[in-house]
């Protein structure tokens, strides 16, 4: 099986690139054997501190984030990085190219029940000549993504990652720590039966998305047609994961629960890496009215709508919204 430096050099990706990419993913080797030593690491359960977004931070949460930010510092190939568990971007090196947005550990809450949780990054390049202390040049729309990815922490730990050219999947081969080429150009199918929403927000959804669910649900005796199943891992990276796998529609729509929070996933380090990775498997990724990756952010942890998946059925649940 191909190792992945070698893959990404026949793809004409930049050494400076693979090189950081390579040290992102020995921060995720890292993390993957912490997680995987589950209650033996000591660090499950919570700690008595809130992020800068409200959200009560997990022992994990703050020790990958450590981790990733340490690593990516002293290794000099990043600008700046921007991460969910830090309040403002983190200066790095003036002269580096590139600066990573990251959710060091998404869907934490499922660390305490053993299930799914992942990294997800994003990786853009720094407007020439700008000062790595300017939170402003992270604000770049998703389309600028020269490589986008993520590290499910699962039964096996698999890295799903684009440069831009296909969605592809490593797996890691834990006894000799290097991930390897296990599927080459993931493809989403276009049509699906299965959908993935949090269904206990029903009545704080839109109408639109109160509409295309109700007809998803009636299955064969409504509007669709035939049935429809559904999954919710209530962690995006592992939703995403089933959808690349083998297709689906995963949404986290706009609702009304809290006035001050109408979205819950965030543009810089959820949806814009995972739409990168969507798009370049053959699906869509969208906020119900606008691309993901065209969307001009203007704050670091800035939330959207998402609505990704399988090509016909993203399209017929956008008709909804129209
Ligand atoms: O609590 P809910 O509504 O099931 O939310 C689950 C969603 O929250 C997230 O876990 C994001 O939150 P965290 O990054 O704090 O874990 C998504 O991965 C997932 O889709």
């Amino acid at each position: 099986m191909r190792r992945l430096p070698p893959v990404l050099l026949e793809d004409g990706c930049p050494r400076e690139l693979i090189s950081l990419i390579r040290t992102v993913l020995a921060a995720c080797k890292e993390i993957s054997f912490r997680v995987g030593q589950g209650a033996l690491s000591g660090v499950l359960g919570s700690t008595l501190d809130e992020n800068i977004q409200g959200e009560t931070q997990k022992k994990l949460d703050v020790l990958t984030n450590q981790l990733l930010k340490d690593i990516l510092l002293e290794s000099g190939y990043v600008k700046a990085i921007a991460s969910e568990e830090e309040d403002f971007t983190v200066a790095g090196n003036p002269d580096a190219k590139y600066i990573v947005a990251f959710d060091p550990l998404d869907g934490s809450s499922n660390t305490d029940i053993n299930s799914l949780v992942g990294t997800i990054f994003s990786i853009m390049e720094a407007p020439e000549g700008a000062d790595p202390a300017d939170q402003s040049i992270f604000m770049q729309p998703g389309k600028n993504q020269v490589a986008a990815g993520y590290v499910l922490y699962g039964p096996s730990t698999v890295l799903a990652l684009t440069t831009g050219k296909g969605t592809r999947f490593f797996t890691l081969d834990k006894t000799h720590g290097t991930f390897l080429l296990t599927e080459d150009f993931a493809s989403i199918p276009e049509e699906t039966s299965e959908f993935a929403i949090n269904a206990s927000n029903q009545r704080h959804w839109q109408p639109a998305m109160q509409n295309y669910i109700t007809d998803l649900i009636a299955g064969d005796t409504g509007p669709r047609g035939r049935n429809f199943n559904m999954r919710w891992i209530a962690a995006m990276v592992g939703d995403v994961h089933r959808v690349l796998c083998r297709g689906g529609i995963f949404t986290y729509p706009t609702d009304t629960k809290d006035p001050n929070k109408p979205n819950k996933l965030r543009l810089l380090y959820e949806a814009n890496p995972m739409a990168m990775l969507i798009e370049q498997a053959g699906g869509i990724a969208s906020t119900g009215t606008e691309r993901i990756m065209d969307i001009q952010p203007n704050a670091i942890h800035q939330r959207v709508a998402v609505i990704l998946g399988s090509k016909n059925e993203v399209e017929t649940c956008l008709s909804y919204h129209k």
